[in-house]
């Protein structure tokens, strides 16, 4: 029994006796070529629209049985290098690992955490089960991981989300009981991943496991804190090691009765065509877990998010003022969820605060907030320019002034790069510049010319 990769010794005995007649074609998977997906954003599509029929037949989709919104690609259609990317029609994401967010199963309205989420494969799929209600905290603990969560929250024009950079004991101090749902995606020692990225062969060890499977009950632990009572907890990792999934669930079960299992689902790279993911999903029934500092426990008040600075109110009355001025003229129908407006170095925000959510700017007191919700405006020199997150947040069609470009064409792409567009006639201000319709950004138009407001550092080279 070999294979094309070099795998562990200790790796295939541990497999030979998990799955025993089953273990060769379990090892010949990985002479198979390994699987592309992405999973098509609903807060922009929808099955029936014209662009979603075009993306299918453009890549040459074919759904994925356990995800109603995924679809595997051939490597060859690159989907990532496309206008449509940019303008967050799609989310590309390993076939396996959709299948959490749909055990977990979030519905409109439900408050929502998800504690390791960088990149953003499961935040933007929870995101999209949201469908703009309720709220989405996307943590995630290491801060050059937690900035590219925060981009692909907002190029998939999630609203409703706060991106923060915290390690879970911090998080559960300042949620407890807090959430009606819980995903944690576990850093793990990654065995499904070995057909995907070989380097992960050379960091695989059993002490490694080992090591993995205690950080997983930890992060676990401080989990069950934050969780609401008859809330549900999905658990998931992309390693078969039951080290790291059985017996790590049966471990946490034992020490918090208050949770059972509600079943456990395994994707198999030699049965399924997917990586290779496990996932438990856990109901928490009765009381919970008492949070920390007893359940009086409240945020301060009078602090503020850490590493920026918040402003006074008449900043934030003159912020809104001007932003409510382009809003007027740019933007009439914006459609905001329910919330607050935030100032923050002269950065507007939108937080998203659903009824009864008990969730304010105190609670975000002392925590590394990336994105405390939707990105509206920056306020400079007595105007509001507009933020790129409220560009991709639009509805198609969603801006008073748009310059329409064709998806693939030339023109979209000079745009992505950065570059000045041709005005058309008479035609000036802020526009909002699309791919057939969905936003990619903000351009304006003065003199024959659109100005590019792409970001800088999102450019296509
Ligand atoms: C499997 S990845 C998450 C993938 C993500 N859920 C997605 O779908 O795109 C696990 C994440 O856990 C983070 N992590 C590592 N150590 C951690 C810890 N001690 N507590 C919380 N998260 C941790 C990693 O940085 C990594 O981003």
């Amino acid at each position: 029994m070999t294979t094309s990769l070099a795998l562990p010794e200790f790796f295939i005995g541990q497999m030979k006796d998990q799955l025993g007649e089953e273990a060769p074609a379990f090892l010949h998977s990985y002479d198979e070529p390994r699987t592309f997906g992405l999973r098509l954003n609903p807060l922009k599509l929808r099955p029936g629209d014209e662009a979603a029929a075009h993306i299918r037949a453009l890549f040459a989709l074919e759904p994925v049985p356990w995800c109603e919104d995924g679809y595997y690609y051939g490597e060859m259609s690159r989907p990532g290098k496309h206008s449509y990317h940019a303008a967050g029609l799609y989310y590309i994401q390993e076939p396996s690992a959709m299948s959490s967010v749909e055990l977990l199963q979030p519905q409109p309205g439900d408050i929502v955490l998800d504690l390791a989420g960088a990149p953003g494969g499961k935040s933007t799929q929870i995101a999209g089960k949201l469908q703009g209600q309720g709220l989405l905290v996307a943590n995630e603990i290491h801060p050059a991981r937690a900035k590219i969560l925060s981009e692909n929250i907002e190029r998939m024009g999630i609203a409703n989300a706060i991106v923060t950079s915290e390690p879970p004991d911090r998080l559960a101090a300042k949620f407890p009981q807090f959430f009606d749902k819980i995903m944690l995606d576990a850093p793990c020692s990654g065995e499904g991943m070995f057909r995907k990225d070989p380097d992960a062969i050379t960091e695989w060890s059993p002490d490694h496991v080992a090591m993995c499977a205690a950080r997983q009950s930890d992060i676990l632990n401080e989990a069950a804190k934050m969780l609401k009572p008859g809330g549900v907890l999905a658990y998931s990792t992309c390693t078969f090691n039951r080290e790291e999934n059985e017996r790590t669930i049966e471990r946490f079960v034992r020490e918090h009765p208050a949770f059972e299992v509600e079943r456990t689902e395994r994707i198999w790279p030699h049965r399924d065509r997917g990586e290779g993911h496990f996932v438990a999903v856990l109901r928490c029934s009765g009381t919970a877990e008492e949070p920390p500092g007893g359940r009086s426990s409240r945020p301060d008040p009078a602090a503020g998010a850490r590493g920026a600075r918040r402003e006074t109110a008449s900043a934030l009355r003159d912020a809104l003022a001007l932003f409510e001025q382009f809003r007027r003229d740019a933007v009439p129908e914006l459609a905001l969820p329910a919330g607050e407006p935030l100032l923050y170095g002269g950065q507007l925000y939108w937080l998203p605060v659903p009824a009864g959510s008990q969730l304010g700017q105190a609670r975000l007191a002392g925590l590394k907030v990336l994105r405390p919700g939707l990105h509206l405006a920056e306020a400079k020199k007595g105007r509001a320019e507009p933020a790129h997150a409220l560009a991709l947040a639009l509805p198609r069609g969603g801006a008073s002034r748009e310059l329409r470009l064709a998806a693939g064409s030339a023109e979209a792409a000079a745009y992505l790069r950065g570059e000045t567009l041709p005005a058309e006639a008479g035609s000036s201000g802020w526009l909002a510049v699309s791919v057939d319709g969905y936003p990619l950004g903000w351009g304006k138009a003065s003199g024959g010319q659109v100005k590019n407001h792409y970001p800088k550092g999102l450019r296509w080279l």
